[in-house]
């Protein structure tokens, strides 16, 4: 178990895991190139600023961007070579590849990558529950030592986070899927609005809000994350751009011809929606659990100071958990549109329950 962890990059995931770390009560000093952001960090209560007297670590992790990572890693393993040394860069075999070849001690270091972060960078977005219930992938390799990725599992679990061992290319193939295209996606979608008219913009709804929050994530982290699993994210948007390719034949079939009759152009549509319905239906739910279908409960309500306060302390008393809260604002109208994501089984007793209370339930 560790009792001293030293963080080098104290950004938003370095932070996020002094804080994490802290509340379990285990010592962290902190590192950064930037004076800033290490002393924003402990003001934050992630850790201690590193001194030069203090003990050694038994386990350093380091939280810097993608492209420094290797060098800072075989730097670190260099100047503690009693500790562990793992990194939670989003990219995996690049780094431990860089590390191969310049001949680091890799016996020691176990790669590591957190699924959970936010669209924000810096210690001042972190928070200690980031990795509460979320995969964090721990990447041993042939030449790691048992104990090292034993140390890492630990961490990992010390943080709140649920560890999944996988190796480095895997990993980096799962990743491409489920966080890089979605990356790319979310990019392409959001760039097609900046040449949009306000009112056009106006008219945007909860599916293009879901679709685009993370088109709002750090260029350069981004950029660095891409270039460090070029392969593996080409892979994925190879294959989506032989669907694009096919919806967009079947939507000019269906433009040109007057009577839209376009044999087959239904059909190719349809079947990308029933396939995304498939891959849709494979996300598990909240922390990992099995896939769940919430029920929604949609609330109208007047957009005044202290109503969301009212409409929760009401739902807490009909004893009703939400697993999940949406809201939208309805153009030109002074209310808010509240979606609240609940068990199946709750959604009747809730709105009849909030509709006793007196709030305005929509079908
Ligand atoms: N942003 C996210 O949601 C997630 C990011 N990651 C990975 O975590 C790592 C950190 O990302 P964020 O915390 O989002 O970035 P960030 O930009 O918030 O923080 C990075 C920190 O590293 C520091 N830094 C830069 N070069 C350094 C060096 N040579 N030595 C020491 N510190 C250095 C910067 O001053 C900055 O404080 C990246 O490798 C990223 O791929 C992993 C999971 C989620
Ligand atoms: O904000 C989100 O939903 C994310 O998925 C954040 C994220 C960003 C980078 C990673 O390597 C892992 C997770």
């Amino acid at each position: 178990m560790s009792r001293h962890v030293r963080i080098v990059g104290t950004g938003l995931i370095g932070t996020s895991i002094g804080l994490a770390l802290r509340s379990q009560g285990i010592r962290v000093s902190l590192e950064d190139t930037s004076p800033t952001a290490r002393t924003l960090a402990r003001d934050l209560g992630a850790g201690t600023v590193a001194a030069e007297d203090e003990p050694a670590p038994d386990i350093v992790v380091v939280a810097a961007p993608p492209d420094v990572v290797a060098t800072v890693v075989a730097r670190e393993l260099a100047a503690h070579p009693g500790a562990v040394v793992t990194d939670v860069a989003s990219v995996k075999w690049a780094v431990l590849d860089e590390l191969s070849a310049v001949g680091a001690d890799i016996a020691r270091y176990v790669g590591s990558h957190p699924m959970a972060g936010r669209e924000r960078s810096g210690a001042i977005a972190g928070r200690a529950d980031l990795f509460q219930g979320r995969p964090w992938v721990v990447v041993g390799h042939p030449g790691s030592r048992s104990e090292a990725v034993g140390a890492v599992t630990d961490l990992a679990r010390l943080t709140g986070a649920a560890p999944v061992a996988m190796p480095a290319r895997e990993h980096d193939e799962a990743v491409a899927a489920v966080s890089h295209v979605p990356q790319v996606a979310a990019s392409l979608v959001a760039a097609r609005l900046r040449e949009l008219s306000t009112d056009a913009v106006g008219l945007a709804g909860q599916g293009v809000r879901d679709v685009t929050r993370i088109a709002a994530s750090d260029p350069t982290l981004w950029t660095q994350i891409l270039v460090g699993n070029a392969a593996a994210v080409a892979a994925v948007l190879r294959d989506m751009q032989s669907s694009l390719t096919g919806v967009i034949g079947a939507l000019d079939d269906l433009a040109e011809d007057p009577d839209a009759d376009a044999p087959g152009a239904r059909a190719t549509l349809a079947a990308l929606m029933a396939e995304g319905n498939a891959g849709h239906a494979r996300i598990p739910g909240k922390h990992g659990s099995a896939p769940s279908t919430y029920a929604t409960v949609t609330v109208l309500i007047p957009d005044e100071p202290g109503t969301l306060g009212r409409l929760f302390a009401d739902i807490g008393d009909e004893g009703v958990n939400i697993e999940d809260v949406r809201m939208e604002h309805a153009v030109g109208r002074l209310v808010g549109v509240v979606d609240l994501l609940v068990k199946p089984a709750s959604a009747d007793p809730l709105k009849a329950g909030l509709s006793a209370r007196g709030w305005n339930i929509t079908e």
